[in-house]
């Protein structure tokens, strides 16, 4: 599923609009029309006391007419009255086709305009000549309006006021209206975005529409799939409005694409079902070097080293400080391990091993490292060597990302030949970019990117929904997974589990992002395989379920 930010989905609108000819009215009645149909199925579920109690922030895609919901009857909704909240733009517009719709299956509605009608333009001011033709109930916001609707038997909320056209934080009688709607308590669907998120990054102003339901149009609003915005729209259906699906030229690499089975096919050209050949044998399959783990984190290296054998890579070589080696013999028998020079017997790395590393990795065919590093005495010179000697894909995890932030961070390393994939959870990102941990998550896609481009790295930012960029500027946003996995030693399965992939002959973008897609659904199998409660978690069931 393709995602686009508020200006390239304007950009897409008038190349429909103005290029092949498709009337913006049609395509806002599409739209209105999807929403009313939301709506119905929602009703529906009520009605028929099959509604979860809360959203599950799923992102999904459902066709026209593919939703089961026909046409309701009367009979079918008797105590539905819809409170349509209408803004001055086009989403205003699409709330007054929406309300159309909707009373024409027999659902009372209510317009609740934001700012006197006659004010609205264009399209939307076609809407409203025909919502007054129809003779629609309809008032202009005056404080305290939703409340009261609500005393009339309102039973759920449209949330019609501004969509990719808004600026900033909503303002005025915007601003208020939004407060009503949430302080009512009442379900809300809200049309293409939440008002008051931006739509492009995930953030959320004040105040914020709290959907039920988003009902986003045409394509996916990447503001959508980050947190706290995805919270803020419960659950995503796409709809399609009639928007040709064939995106306008130059615009294929510029979207960002949300990692499903069918991208990971269509876009990424990963085979999900890794087929193996009838005559491969141990060596097709590649070999991971893997430099991970000092005394009190031997853990993290031996999680990440089954995650690579999980992950399907013919064989893994740990490299480890050698006073390890006695705790960790026969762990995992299908393990090689490789005591790495010039430990001082304390289970610690040494700047010394860089050499022997690299030395190791001139018959391997990738090299990890970081999980459970541990940071020690020429730890920079340390990782300066592997860096640049490494003549192979290198992913660089954990503890040798706070060795490349304190180094002053990229700038001053010379970018490397071979793919090299970073892996940072957004406090790792922070001291990576010399920014706050918040500030990483004030619009992790558009840091992501703009770090992988500049860089010339492949950008895993970790977290929920995980971010993936790609040293060409494309992005992709993983879905799978769930806050169970925010358990110590999730992350060096997962740097495992990509270098795993490496080593098989995946290119760094693809491991990357079927790395953290696959992450996230075996954890998802794992916690649903045990209680069903996916704080139990250990970042050994992930493995496990792989
Ligand atoms: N062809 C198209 O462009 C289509 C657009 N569609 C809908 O149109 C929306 C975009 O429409 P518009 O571009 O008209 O913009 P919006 O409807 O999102 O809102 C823009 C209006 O709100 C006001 N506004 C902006 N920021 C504000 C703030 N912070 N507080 C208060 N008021 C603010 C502006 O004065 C402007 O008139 C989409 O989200 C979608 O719902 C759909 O109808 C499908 C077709
Ligand atoms: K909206």
């Amino acid at each position: 599923m393709r995602m686009v930010t508020s200006e390239q989905m304007r950009a897409i609108d008038r190349h429909a609009i103005e290029q092949i000819g498709i009337p913006a009215v049609a395509l806002m009645e599409n739209a209105g029309r999807a929403i009313a149909e939301e709506v119905l199925a929602f009703c529906r579920l009520r009605r028929e006391g099959r509604l979860p109690e809360h959203p599950a922030e799923t992102i999904r895609e459902r066709q026209a007419g593919t939703n089961g919901e026909e046409r309701d009857s009367a009979q079918e909704h008797p105590a539905e009255h819809w409170l349509i909240l209408v803004g001055k733009g086009n989403n205003g517009g699409d709330g007054l086709v929406c309300a159309r719709h909707l009373a024409d299956a027999d659902v009372q509605v209510s317009l609740l305009y934001a700012e006197e009608p006659e004010r609205l333009g264009g399209e939307a001011g076609l809407q409203h000549n025909i919502a007054a033709a129809l003779g629609l109930p309809g008032e202009v916001y005056t404080p305290g309006a939703v409340a009261a609707a609500r005393s009339r038997g309102v039973t759920g909320i449209v949330d019609a006021l501004l969509g990719t056209g808004a600026k900033g934080a909503p303002r005025g009688d915007y601003a208020s209206l939004i407060r009503e709607a949430n302080e009512s308590r009442l379900p809300i669907v809200a049309a293409d975005i939440p008002s008051g998120l931006d739509a492009d990054t995930g953030m959320v102003h004040d105040p914020c529409i709290q959907a039920r339901i988003t009902v986003c149009l045409a394509f996916l609003k990447t503001g959508l799939t980050q947190y706290p915005g995805a919270k803020a729209a419960g659950d995503v259906i796409v709809r399609y409005i009639g928007i040709p699906r064939a995106l306008p030229p130059g615009f294929a690499a510029e979207v960002g694409v949300l990692l499903t089975e069918e991208s990971l096919r269509g876009e990424l050209g990963v085979d999900p079902g890794r087929r193996r050949e009838a005559d491969g044998h141990k060596g097709t399959y590649g070999h991971v070097l893997l430099a991970a783990g000092s005394l009190t984190m031997s853990g993290a290296g031996l999680l990440a080293a089954k995650a690579a054998l999980r992950a399907g890579s013919g064989l893994v070589t740990w490299a480890l400080p050698e006073a390890l080696l006695p705790h960790v013999l026969g762990a995992v028998p299908e393990l090689m391990l490789a005591p790495a020079t010039g430990d001082p017997g304390a289970g610690a790395w040494n700047a010394a091993a860089a050499p022997e590393l690299l030395r190791l990795l001139a018959a391997r065919d990738v090299l990890a490292v970081g999980p459970g590093l541990g940071r020690f005495l020429g730890e920079d010179g340390f990782l300066r060597a592997v860096w640049e000697g490494a003549p192979r894909p290198l992913v660089v995890d954990a503890d040798a990302l706070n060795v490349l932030a304190a180094a002053n961070g990229l700038a001053a390393w010379q970018r490397r030949e071979a793919a090299t994939i970073l892996t940072p959870h957004p406090g790792e990102m922070a001291r990576l970019a010399g920014l706050s941990t918040a500030e990483v998550q004030r619009d992790r896609i558009g840091l992501a990117r703009h770090f992988a481009l500049q860089h010339g790295v492949t950008l895993v930012l970790k977290g929920a929904r995980t971010v993936v960029a790609a040293p060409d500027g494309r992005v992709f946003v993983n879905v799978t997974g769930h806050p169970g996995m925010a358990t110590g030693g999730s992350g060096d399965v997962l740097t495992g589990l990509i270098a795993g992939l490496l080593a098989q002959g995946l290119n760094a973008v693809q491991a990357a992002a079927f790395g953290v897609y696959l992450h996230g659904l075996a954890g998802e199998r794992a916690a649903a395989a045990r209680t069903g409660n996916p704080a139990s978690l250990l970042a050994g069931d992930i493995i496990e379920a792989l």
